[in-house]
């Protein structure tokens, strides 16, 4: 194996590993094949990375070969474009249109678990599932055959969600990143997957996970923490003691290609020729692909309820509709097709003349010039995506609107709308009417109103670049491996169960601390409240145990308040500590603050000036607090007890700190 630390200038390696290629590939001949840019956002978003690394690309070409002449054929070409080809062949249907689109994508897009299909039985969920794996372990394969020493793997998106785990059991030095590129649900949608646990386990092998927006890796975390109980911080997820880093890249686009295009001769000439074919009629557009999420027959809909309510505007206004063909293998997108068509069919019928159609659907992707061109034109961006990631198609429109300023209809359900909705009018997708008057809103909007919106969303989308989001993450890749190597020194050690049983077997004395919430609570749902929480009735008898043990002082320390503790814990022979140890009591005793008088509260500035949103500091707060409380804990018993010789456990997630004397 080859080694790279990056001296003598040479330019790091980074390992991009997405399910496809940014290129798919269709034999032409003889071992001779084309290639086309692949489709989605994923790759449009990566190749606007420029990045300082010397970049190689690991996925699926696009095509099944067999013929090991054809492979090696196939594999010279890609690496001509730093591509380095996974041939999933027979696994791929299962894994790709099975595992991935048929199970995963909708859990992901809120749309639920299909049910599986009790007449196939060559196609379950458990030999999808097998397929996933295999699949994961088949771009390790590629990985480990190129891997060189100090590469860091990119992996990216809910194909690869085994890939982590493979990667650090087959060197755990390897550097790891992971983004999801979909939605994150909510615990409550995410829990009905089978394999819920070892998914998240697997991903949570990586050292740092990237998500679109907040309130995707706000779920995550959550979903962490309870399924698998371990515990969320600012940081990220933490279990027994590792932190795995969760964070925040919204993705973006190159907005100089976009702009370049559009000022390019073919560019200019076709957006004339659409200004001419659509002179006196206003231009909406539509960019999807042909997928169950992007909310096309929604958008229909509301077109014809927008035509039914406004005459006036028959004739005078068209709905152009890109719809990329995808995932045609999957039932569910073969579905979607006969239904968009039937709608078309209804609403042409219904407002169309000989002369002119109010919807224009085309079943095919366009060429990078003509998108341009469509954007260009274009009078209002129609997006209705149900769920949806980020939506790249939104910024793209933004970027190539120098000239026309027209309006931008956002679903508030895409990730976009966090970045674009202060400039974009917002809209719940399955409310009609409320997209058919936003439609109509758009289309009359004042220039003055709709130059000011147009402002403020190019001045996003050109600062958030797609370059600025790779150089983020892996910037934030690089401070969270050298975090965690000096961490590593200082992680406590993982409870040592067999160790631990002995000598507390063996001790008179010992020192229990637990926490509640996570630990002793009961199963919780997205909707508990911190009031409702309660002791989980399963531990009731041996936590009564343990407090009713005269050799052993039982603790509980909470972020929760006095009220709740008391709610919980008054009847129990124990220590009580609310707020993360600002207030102690015994279970029986008064209330008494225990902050000590000198506190050093200097750290609350700085943390302010990280600037990283009112929850850091409030975690950052407790986490202090609590270290505060525990030090002074321990200071009082090692009064009684040689702290010394005593082995101390702290598990954070879980809690618990437990030492003991003889
Ligand atoms: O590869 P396909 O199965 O043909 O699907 C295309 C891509 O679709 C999804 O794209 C997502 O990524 C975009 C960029 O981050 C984001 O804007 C969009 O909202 C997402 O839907 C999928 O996540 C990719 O893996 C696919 O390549
Ligand atoms: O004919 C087309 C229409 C669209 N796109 C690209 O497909 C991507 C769609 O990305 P988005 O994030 O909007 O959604 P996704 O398809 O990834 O879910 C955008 O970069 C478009 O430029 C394309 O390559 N050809």
């Amino acid at each position: 194996m080859m080694t790279n630390d990056g001296a003598c200038g040479q330019r790091p390696r980074l390992l991009v590993v997405a399910n496809r290629l940014p290129v798919s590939a269709k034999k032409t001949g003889e071992n001779s094949w084309s290639m086309k840019m692949s489709p989605g956002g994923l790759v449009s978003g990566l190749l606007g990375v420029t990045s300082q690394f010397d970049t190689k690309w690991v996925g699926w070409p696009g095509v099944d070969v067999y013929n090991e002449v054809e492979k090696t054929a196939l594999s010279k070409s890609l690496a001509e474009m730093n591509c380095i080809p996974v041939f999933l062949n027979e696994v791929f249907d299962q894994y790709y249109n099975g595992y991935c689109n048929g199970i995963l994508w909708p859990i992901l897009h809120y749309m639920g678990l299909p049910q599986e299909d009790p007449h196939d039985t060559n196609k379950t969920f458990e030999t999808q599932y097998d397929a996933y794996k295999k699949a994961n372990r088949m771009f390790l394969d590629a990985i480990v055959e190129n891997y060189e020493e100090g590469d860091i793997v990119w992996c990216h998106d809910y194909h690869l969600m085994f890939l982590p785990k493979y990667l650090k059991e087959y060197n755990n030095n390897i550097k790891v990143g992971w983004f999801l590129h979909s939605p994150f649900p909510s615990s409550e949608v995410y829990k009905t997957l089978p394999s819920r646990s070892e998914l998240l386990r697997s991903i949570l092998r990586a050292d740092l996970l990237g998500f679109h927006t907040y309130d995707f890796a706000s779920h995550f975390m959550s979903t962490c923490t309870r399924i698998l109980g371990v515990e969320a911080t600012f940081e990220g997820v933490v279990d027994q003691g590792r932190v795995t880093r969760v964070a925040v890249f919204p993705i973006g686009i190159d907005p100089d290609r976009f702009i370049r295009t559009c000022k390019l001769p073919e560019a200019t000439q076709q957006i004339n020729e659409l200004k001419e074919r659509f002179a006196g009629i206003k231009v909406i557009l539509g960019v999807d692909r042909l997928d169950t999420i992007k909310g096309i027959p929604e958008k229909y809909l509301a077109f014809e309820k927008f035509l039914e309510e406004n005459p006036n505007w028959r004739h005078k206004v068209v709905l152009v509709q890109i719809a990329v063909p995808t995932r045609n293998d999957v039932p569910e997108y073969r579905k979607l097709k006969d239904q968009v068509h039937g709608l078309v069919g209804r609403i042409n019928g219904r407002f169309g003349s000989v002369s002119s159609l109010p919807i224009h659907h085309l079943d095919c992707s366009v060429d990078f010039s003509y998108l341009c061109a469509l954007y260009a034109v274009a009078d209002v961006m129609l997006v209705t995506s149900l769920r949806d990631g980020m939506n790249l198609v939104s910024y793209e429109f933004v970027a190539c609107q120098e000239a026309k300023k027209g309006v931008l209809v956002l679903s508030e359900f895409a990730g976009a709308a966090q970045s674009l909705g202060a400039g974009a009018l917002l809209v719940n997708p399955s409310n009609v009417t409320e997209v058919s008057s936003a439609i109509k809103e758009a289309l009359i909007m004042p220039a003055e109103e709709r130059e000011k919106r147009y402002r403020v969303n190019f001045q996003y989308v050109y600062i958030h670049s797609a370059k600025k989001w790779g150089d983020d993450f892996m910037s934030v890749l690089n401070d969270t491996i050298a975090e965690s190597e000096m961490q590593l020194r200082k992680t406590p050690h993982e409870l040592p169960q067999q160790d631990m049983i002995q000598r507390y077997s063996q001790s008179n004395n010992r020192l229990i601390i637990l926490g509640f919430n996570g630990t002793l609570t009961a199963p919780m749902s997205s909707q508990t409240k911190e009031m409702d929480l309660k002791l989980n009735s399963e531990l009731k008898g041996t936590l009564r145990a343990l407090c009713n043990d005269p050799k052993t002082t039982v603790v509980v320390l909470s972020r929760s308040g006095r009220d709740i503790l008391d709610k919980n814990f008054g009847k129990y022979n124990m220590w009580l500590a609310a707020e993360n140890g600002r207030f102690l009591k015994r279970s029986n005793g008064e209330w008494v603050t225990n902050m000590p008088q000198n506190m050093n509260l200097d750290w609350v500035d700085s943390a302010k000036m990280l600037n990283s949103g009112e929850h850091k500091q409030e975690t950052c707060y407790n986490t202090y607090v609590e270290d505060q409380f525990l030090m002074h804990q321990l200071m009082l018993f090692e009064e009684t007890i040689l702290l010394k010789s005593m082995p101390l456990v702290r598990l954070r997630g879980q809690k618990l700190v437990v030492f003991w004397e003889k």
